[in-house]
């Protein structure tokens, strides 16, 4: 049996005080012995979310992280730093960095590798735009995504790393992939692992992203290859995020 993971990434939102009432009050909704809960924080709270979290069941995970390990890159935040602050995980390759920032599926490739580097759990995020998937390249597309990964880091590295899959078109839309469709690409993803390496492909947890909510997260998660999900806006809720995470279990 798979363990779940249900990961909120509050993206560009919050404040300093937000920070410290969200976790207090997932934290609050925990019990000790819970397991497979993560908040992915804007970096600048790292260091108050990293203390606010210590020793609880919620841990810790960044949005982003460098492709490079240190030196002449403004603005860009290395996987060694992340590792001060407690971070398990580092989402990479998210579509709105790939889509805003020119991220590239051979960057994303250095950021994964980087972050594995130092023994964080990257959240590896692929998937299609609606115009790929009315095009009927969903597969392909996705098949490049995690090609570039496999390519650069080896199927081998995949026993320590999440995959997301999020349709684009399902991110901040409302508009969630149905349960099918959902199943349908998580069971390519892990059959396309499989192929390469059975165990790796059995224990890997593939996330499922895209306007999950509170209402749509029992069924979601229900199917046979999703191992939970990869939450945004409704992860800034602690009652309902606490309320995706109980459907996870
Ligand atoms: O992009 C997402 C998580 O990384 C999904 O965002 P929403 O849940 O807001 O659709």
């Amino acid at each position: 049996m798979r363990q779940t993971l249900v990961a909120g990434n509050w993206k560009m939102n919050g404040s300093k005080a937000a920070t410290e009432s969200l976790c207090k009050a997932i934290i609050a909704g925990l019990n000790s012995s819970d397991t497979g809960i993560v908040v992915c924080v804007p970096y600048v709270y790292l260091s108050d979310a990293a203390k606010l979290t210590e020793g609880t069941p919620l841990d810790l995970g960044a949005q982003n992280v460098a492709d490079q390990s240190s030196g002449a890159y403004t603005g860009e935040i290395s996987a060694s730093m992340l590792n001060e602050f407690n971070c398990k995980y580092a989402i990479v390759g998210h579509s709105e960095r790939r889509t805003y920032y020119g991220d590239t599926n051979e960057s994303v490739a250095s950021r994964y590798s980087q972050a594995q580097q130092q023994g964080i759990v990257p959240i590896l995020c692929v998937g299609e735009t609606l115009e790929q998937r009315e095009n009927d390249q969903t597969f392909s597309v996705i098949d490049e995504q995690l090609d570039a990964v496999l390519n650069a880091a080896g199927i081998e590295s995949f026993a320590k790393a999440v995959v997301a899959y999020e349709p684009v078109w399902a991110i901040g839309t409302g508009r969630t992939a149905s349960d099918e469709q959902a199943q349908e690409v998580h069971q390519y993803i892990r059959q396309k692992f499989a192929a390469k390496n059975q165990a790796i492909a059995d224990q890997l947890q593939i996330l499922y992203g895209g306007s999950v909510k509170p209402d749509n997260a029992k069924g979601l998660f229900a199917m046979p290859d999703i191992d939970g999900g990869l939450i945004g806006g409704a992860s800034l809720d602690a009652e309902g995020f606490l309320k995706i995470y109980s459907a996870s279990k």
